[in-house]
């Protein structure tokens, strides 16, 4: 066969590029400048035409995973439009590229699989890491955000091994969608140690390393090495970490915190769109915050970085450090912590209770329930975070509601169905009194006449403007500061008055509120000297940084 024959069409290089594509909305001009002349059908639409048919598209999909399907695939071919579509339908989508769908395209990664998006690094190979990263052509001065994952904690559903790109993926899709962090600048990693999830090990089409997860030294060298090679190839980015397991998570912030610009959202994001939301419960049950008593449910990554949060709270109404953290009770799977307790882990120890204070508690095989623990401690605030579905029952609720007048409860596990509890069931359980905001988007409530608008007391209400406002101001950390700022933000944004106010801004505000935490942040950055870039007017340099959906003239 001679060399002529072997030769297939070639596809022009403007409509493979996903930044670049316009697809039938590039000009005719543009169309023959690029090479496209005779490659598209005549007409020419605008970017709302295009968006308009492709949410239509996505419509006629089946079910939600083909809709996160077909939007990824959208992405592949068109980044503008895959984010004006998002971006034009915020509330609905986030859903769907997000939490909760994204959990079972997590899960069904190597099934649905289409295309990579992202770099791979594998522990096998750590050799190959700056290769790899070489491979996307980008510059020190190119990345403004990388957001990685290990897999091990995905959302509340575990280890899903290298299908945790996707939760990298769904985080970015947010930030620029809600903050409008440019999405040329922004990589999703996935950092592939392996996975202990057996049906993963024993599926032929599973992509990731097929081994069980590599732990001690050769894992913390791997984080150290990518930490080292992302920090040194792009040392503006924002090393943003997600889904890591609760003792990885804490360990590689407490340890690398001050080194490197990492951020770690389940402690710090989390801890703080809860802190906006308990800020805006306690000004509708009229508590004094250094007075709330806290109940952990599931002491983990997410649940102690909340407690740590609002323990600092409390003392900054008042409360000394001591009687802070003797106010929070946490309860994991051995129940309630008490001190000496052989399998604590050592974040939990400082919140660990004096066994002499609970001695005469009631206890279940040993254990000090949820229940005994909410009769004993009348808590203000109830938090879940334990992945353990339907664990606030009835009982819980009721006995919550007898020991105080506006129970702040927040049912944080996702996706739907690890949820501690559904807030219809809370409202009715409480008689309306329950003061509720969770992890997933939840449908406003009809009780006793009153609509309850549900706030959305997760990450992605908050870590979009934190992560802006850290790259406007160049920040050198992440600091307690700029997350409490961030908070505050979120919660001044809110107006409770009315009966059933939600304790959080709409999602459908979301950009707006993006905008406003993104300047509180950099403010806050100035204000405690770890900005290095210092814009005269923040609001307008936020403003300014916020990447549109819009097609560039001449698609170069
Ligand atoms: N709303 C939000 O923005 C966020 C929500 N989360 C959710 O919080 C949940 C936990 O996530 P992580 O903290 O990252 O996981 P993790 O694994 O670090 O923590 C979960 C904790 O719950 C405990 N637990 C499990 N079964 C229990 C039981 N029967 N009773 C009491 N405790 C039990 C575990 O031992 C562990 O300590 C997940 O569902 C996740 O989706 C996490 C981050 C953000
Ligand atoms: C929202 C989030 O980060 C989580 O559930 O892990
Ligand atoms: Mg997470």
């Amino acid at each position: 066969m001679s060399e002529t024959r072997r030769r297939t069409p070639a596809t022009p290089a403007a409509l493979a590029d996903p930044p670049r594509n316009h697809g039938v909305a590039f000009t005719q001009e543009e169309r023959d400048a690029l090479g496209l002349t005779g490659r598209l059908p005549s007409g020419v639409l605008t970017l709302d035409q295009q968006a308009q048919r492709a949410y239509q598209q996505m419509n006629a999909q089946g079910g939600d995973l083909a809709k996160n399907v077909y939007l990824e695939q959208l992405h592949d071919r068109n980044e503008t439009l895959y984010f004006k579509v998002l971006s034009d339908h915020l509330a609905e989508l986030l859903p769907i590229v997000y939490d909760p769908t994204v959990g079972e395209a997590i899960e069904k990664y190597s099934n649905e699989y289409r295309r990579p998006r992202g770099i791979f690094l594998s522990i096998d190979r750590p050799e190959d890491m700056e290769r790899a990263f070489a491979t996307l052509e980008l510059g020190p001065e190119d990345v403004d955000l990388i957001v990685c994952s290990d897999a091990e904690q995905i959302l509340g559903i575990g280890d899903w091994g290298v299908g945790g790109i996707q939760i990298a993926v769904g985080k970015l899709a947010v930030y620029t969608a809600a903050a409008g962090v440019d999405p040329r600048r922004v990589v999703p990693v996935s950092l592939d140690v392996g996975t202990d999830r057996k049906s993963l090990l024993d599926d032929p089409l599973y992509l990731g390393n097929r081994h069980p997860r590599v732990r001690g030294a050769d894992y913390d060298a791997f984080m150290e090495k990518y930490l080292e090679t992302a920090s040194s190839l792009f040392p503006h980015a924002l090393l943003h970490f997600e889904d890591f397991g609760p003792s990885n998570a804490r360990r590689i912030l407490e340890q690398y915190g001050r080194r490197y610009r990492i951020f770690n959202d389940d402690m710090q994001g989390t801890g703080a769109i809860t802190l906006a939301a308990a800020l805006s419960g306690v000004k509708v049950s009229g508590v004094r915050m250094r007075d709330q008593r806290l109940v952990v449910f599931g002491a983990g990554t997410a649940g102690v970085g909340i407690a740590d949060q609002l323990r600092d709270a409390m003392v900054r109404d008042g409360a000394d450090r001591g009687q802070a953290t003797a106010q929070v009770w946490l309860i994991d799977k051995q129940g309630l912590l008490t001190r000496g307790m052989a399998d604590l882990r050592d974040f939990q120890q400082s919140y660990a209770r004096d066994p002499a204070e609970v001695a005469d508690w009631a206890r279940d095989g040993g254990a000090i329930s949820l229940l005994e623990t909410v009769r004993r401690v009348k808590p203000t605030i109830l938090l879940g975070t334990s992945t353990v579905h339907g664990a606030f029952t009835r009982e819980v609720v009721q006995a919550m509601s007898e020991g105080t007048e506006r129970p702040i409860v927040f049912p944080l596990s996702n996706p739907t169905s690890r949820i501690e509890a559904m807030p219809a069931d809370v409202v009715a359980w409480s008689k309306g009194r329950a003061l509720v905001a969770t992890g997933i988007p939840v449908a406003p409530v009809e009780y006793g006449g009153v609509t309850y608008r549900i706030g959305q007391a997760n990450n992605a209400l908050l870590y979009p403007g934190l992560g802006l406002g850290t790259i406007v101001s160049g920040a050198s950390q992440v600091t307690a500061g700029m997350l409490l700022a961030a908070a505050q933000a979120v919660a001044d944004q809110v107006d409770t008055s009315g009966p059933g106010a939600s304790l959080l801004p709409p999602v459908e505000n979301l950009r707006e509120s993006s905008a406003i935490t993104a300047t509180a942040v950099v403010k806050a950055a100035l204000d405690e000297g770890v900005a290095t870039c210092k814009p005269a007017d923040v609001a307008d340099a936020v403003r300014e940084a916020m990447w549109q959906p819009a097609y560039t003239a001449g698609a170069t």
